[in-house]
């Protein structure tokens, strides 16, 4: 594509690609590299153009980018469907105890028919809450409206009328959505405002029969406060397709509850998908190079 070598990588660390990325013109990344100051002078002034294969570009240092005037795309849009269709998934998974379910049936604890046994809570005449309305959060609400929600409320840093009107749902402040939501999925982008956002005090403020699901970024969850709430019964239970760190230590408390189901940020993992999430960042980087939007 240019003279220079251009690197389209996924599975190299850090240090291999600082030593690699010395004179590349354009890269290709994923949200598991950091873009940071100390890459792009690795890099050095022949980089124009940074192509990220994700939605998220909270590892990107924007600021030092655009000091360096390097233009940046990502892959919004394409994968809409696939992170809500997952995040359906993970909240009938949790809300309906089906981890639990399918490790009883297995191990022998499955006895007779009980009134009680693996009860969990239902979607229907439930309300919703979005905590960050956007593309993912309107096509959640989408997938979940024929479960018979009662209503959808949604917080962000100002009401969004035109996305809110698409599911009908209702502008609350943060202490209402936390109050008043029977299921809370968190699908705001991580930026130093949203950061821990999720803590004590919002998991305080929610009933104990209330299920918390994280699809976006494990950076805006306190995992102590969160873990605190889920074994002390202020919620009752959490999904999580997204931690701090990734991979979370097989050790990590959070694994250690019945109400908590974790999977290993797999919210875009769907062949179609990630196909298009390729090749969206592969044009990105192209008509990047030719000085065309990207
Ligand atoms: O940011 C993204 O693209 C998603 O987290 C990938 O699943």
């Amino acid at each position: 594509i240019c003279n220079r070598s251009f690197i389209l990588k996924s599975y190299i660390t850090q240090s291999e690609l600082l030593q690699k990325v010395k004179g590349v013109d354009a890269l290709v990344c994923v949200l598991t590299e950091k873009i940071d100051a100390e890459l792009l002078d690795a890099a050095g002034p022949n980089l124009k153009v940074l192509s990220t294969m994700s939605v998220g570009f909270d590892h990107l240092s924007l600021e030092e980018l655009k000091k360096r005037g390097i233009r940046v795309g990502y892959t919004p849009d394409v994968l809409t469907d696939s992170v809500a269709e997952l995040t359906v998934a993970l909240l009938l998974t949790t809300s309906r105890r089906l981890i639990e379910a399918t490790h009883e049936a297995k191990s022998g604890g499955w006895g007779t028919w009980r009134t009680l046994w693996l009860c969990g809570y239902e979607l229907a005449n439930s309300t919703v809450g979005i905590l960050g309305l956007g593309r993912i959060g309107v096509a959640i609400a989408e997938r979940l409206k024929p479960f018979k929600v009662k209503k959808f409320i949604y917080t962000d840093v100002a009401p969004r009328p035109e996305l809110a009107s698409l599911i009908d749902a209702e502008y609350v402040s943060m202490d209402e959505l936390a109050s008043q939501s029977d299921f809370l999925t968190v699908c705001c982008a991580l930026t130093p405002e949203t950061k821990d956002i999720c803590n004590k005090d919002l998991f305080s403020k929610m009933k104990n029969t209330s299920i918390f699901i994280n699809t976006s970024r494990g950076g805006v969850v306190d995992q102590e406060d969160l873990y605190e709430a889920l074994s002390s019964g202020q919620i009752a239970g959490a999904g999580l397709d997204v931690t701090v760190p990734e991979p979370l230590p097989t050790s990590h408390p959070l694994f250690t509850l019945n109400n908590c189901v974790i999977l290993p940020h797999i919210a875009s993992a769907s062949y179609s998908t990630r196909n298009a999430m390729s090749a969206l960042a592969a044009n990105n980087l192209l008509l990047g190079l030719k000085g065309q939007p990207i």
